[in-house]
């Protein structure tokens, strides 16, 4: 493999383009770049975004691959891989798959067999460099093919690799799913600033302003998220007021359960999809 793959992506939905654009801004070359899906409209407005090469045909996709991107919904993510099937046998691409709960085993037997494949579990913010992935490899991939993708992931945030393919369903419930847990933090924030009778625009720009300055303080910070929290408690003063209220209404508790429910659903959709359900 050449030290600058083609890529092609398989699926250009949410997930797909917010690593493309990671990758671009980046500085990977959009000419090494290719995606497909059904509908010619939405490659359009892709190609016109990325400068990328698109097509309606997966097969002709993966073809130009070098390292092909697994990125459809799960639901149909077996009749894709058995689709190109007879194409990656024969050029015999790096596989990754970023499906949720997907096990690397079914998705090799629906890509008849054989071939390196590694699991990514990124997340969103990948986008704007600030991703964050979990990595697993099955036995058929290279050390240098675990770097190449590794360093595509490191370009657009965190690349941590797992051991053992169980802890993608955990890697799934934090990371994964988690840029909506803090979508939802700042809607929950923006309506209660609201209600005080802050305009919305100054509300979202302070929640949000204070939601990364929390999360770069405390990447930076020697201490951990509990000491910060409690330099911002004075005694008797306002913070305490609301931590009270957070931890007496119960949010570990809820937090636990959130991404215990994404866990199972991960594990669920692992056994449903392997047809062992
Ligand atoms: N969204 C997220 O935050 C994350 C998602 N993932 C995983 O990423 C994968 C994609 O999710 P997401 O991007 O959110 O989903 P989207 O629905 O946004 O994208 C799915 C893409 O698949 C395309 N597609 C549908 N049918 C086919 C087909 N037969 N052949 C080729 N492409 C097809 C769709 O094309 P069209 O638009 O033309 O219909 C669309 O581009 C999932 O497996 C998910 O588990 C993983 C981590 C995070
Ligand atoms: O909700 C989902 O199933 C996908 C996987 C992680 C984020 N989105």
């Amino acid at each position: 493999m050449s030290t600058s793959p083609t890529i092609s992506f398989i699926g250009a939905g949410n997930m797909a383009s917010a690593i493309i654009g990671g990758m671009l801004a980046s500085g990977f070359d959009a000419g090494r770049i290719w995606a497909s899906a059904p509908e010619d409209s939405h490659l359009q407005a892709l190609r016109k975004q990325f400068n990328i090469s698109v097509t309606t045909d997966n097969r002709y996709c993966a073809q130009q691959g070098d390292i092909i991107i697994l990125a459809v919904k799960p639901q149909i993510m077996a009749t894709v891989c058995r689709d190109i099937a007879p194409v990656v046998q024969n050029t015999r691409p790096l596989m990754v798959s970023i499906a949720a709960g997907l096990e690397a085993g079914t998705l090799d037997e629906w890509l008849g067999g054989g071939l390196p494949l590694i699991r990514v579990m990124p997340n969103t913010p990948s986008l704007v460099g600030k991703g964050a992935a979990g990595l697993y490899a099955n036995d058929d991939v290279s050390d240098a093919q675990k770097e190449t993708v590794a360093s595509i992931f490191s370009s657009i945030g965190s690349a941590l690799w797992v051991d053992d393919e169980a802890s993608l369903h955990a890697v799934t419930a934090l990371s994964g799913s988690g840029p909506a847990y803090f979508f939802l933090m700042l809607e929950a924030l923006e309506s209660a600033a609201a209600k005080a009778g802050m305009p919305a625009e100054t509300a979202r720009e302070l929640a949000i302003q204070t939601m990364a300055g929390a999360a770069e303080m405390a990447a930076r910070s020697e201490h951990d998220p509990a000491q910060l929290k409690r330099n911002v408690m004075s005694p008797g003063g306002t913070t305490e007021q609301a931590i009270n209220t957070f931890e007496s209404g119960g949010l570990r508790e809820l937090v636990d359960q959130a991404l215990q429910a994404a866990y199972r659903r991960s594990e669920e959709m692992a056994r449903e999809l392997a047809g062992k359900d």
